[in-house]
């Protein structure tokens, strides 16, 4: 058995509209969400409306946007977009998810802008990019949406408390990010000592959802061992980040977790998609318990350290 519940989201899955999900059925499915948040920090949704055809094609675009050459790549580069410095390409080996070990073996390519008038990735396969991309956007926004909702509602607070500071997400003045991430068949005598896909981390915002095509996360328990999960068809991994643990003053936990190596004589690539949610940019985040465990801060100045540490202390985010 799994040590990350499975929770099955259909009675609050996408295909339903919001307004018919009954309070019994918002009350149970709650509780099995509190109960994974403030025991584990992660849980995987089945049934939650959003296909897997749908993260298939996304996935797809995505693979074929990284098998452009270097020099196509750069001109997406992350930090070239003023409307958001975390937009766009991030090459192999760049951020240090755990900066105290060499550059991640993966490369990435950030969705946090949605306008059509930026410079997107287009021509032949990629004549859809943007679109897929955006619409994943959009449908993982609505998810999330109705994660925070019940997780509000698990906590006893009014059921907007989360949602209501999220209102900004795929607009500017918001950095949620829909990351396509994609880890290449490795090159054995160029690997650095002590190097990962993913170094240790736990994540920045509020929530993540995951969508992978193949088993390789893993998860620290609170026992301190990593777990690893199998890959559960059709479901999505969501997990507790950072800025939400400090803002229910620990009460749902964000785990570390990381991406080890394949084995030795193991070229496979993966892929997965990562929809970090963040708060909108001016956000005070405070203990909702009215304790004071920790200070208040803005959602993008706590974003803008985070960042800080895994890119280099140079990193320049525009906000
Ligand atoms: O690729 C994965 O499965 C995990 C990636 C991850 O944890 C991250 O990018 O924050
Ligand atoms: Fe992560």
């Amino acid at each position: 058995m799994s040590a990350i519940p499975i929770v099955d989201f259909g009675v609050c899955s996408l295909e339903r509209e919001h307004e018919r999900v009954t309070p019994e059925e918002m009350e149970r499915v709650s509780a099995q969400l509190h109960d994974a948040f403030t025991r584990v920090g992660f849980v995987f949704l089945q049934n939650t409306g959003i296909t897997q055809e749908e993260v298939d094609q996304v996935m797809q675009v995505s693979r074929e946007f990284f098998s452009l050459s270097e020099q196509q790549k750069s001109l997406y580069s992350r930090g070239r977009y003023e409307e958001n410095g975390n937009h766009g390409w991030v090459s192999l080996q760049t951020e240090r998810l755990n900066p105290k070990r060499p550059g991640d073996l993966k490369e990435s390519f950030n969705t946090t802008v949605l306008s059509p008038q930026i410079l997107w990735p287009t021509g032949g396969a990629l004549s859809h990019f943007q679109q897929l991309q955006s619409s994943f956007f959009s449908r993982c926004s609505s998810l999330g949406r109705r994660v925070l909702r019940l997780m509000a509602l698990s906590l006893h607070l009014d059921p907007e408390t989360f949602v209501k500071e999220h209102r900004r997400m795929g607009e500017p003045g918001n950095s949620t990010t829909l990351r396509s991430l994609f880890y290449p068949p490795l090159v054995p005598d160029q690997i650095r000592p002590e190097q990962l896909r993913c170094g240790e981390h736990s994540d920045y915002g509020s929530l993540t959802l995951l969508f992978q095509t193949r088993p390789g996360i893993q998860v620290r328990s609170l026992s301190g061992l990593y777990i690893s999960p199998p890959l559960v068809p059709g479901a999505v991994l969501v997990n507790i980040a950072d800025l939400m643990q400090r803002w229910t003053s620990d009460n749902f936990i964000s785990v570390l977790h990381r991406v080890l190596l394949p084995s030795a004589g193991d070229s496979s690539e993966r892929q997965s998609m990562a929809f970090f949610m963040q708060p909108d940019d001016c956000a005070v985040i405070s203990c909702l318990d009215g304790s004071s465990k920790y200070p208040p801060i803005r959602a993008d100045h706590y974003l803008r350290d985070r960042f800080a540490e895994s890119y280099g202390a140079s990193d320049i985010i525009d906000q």
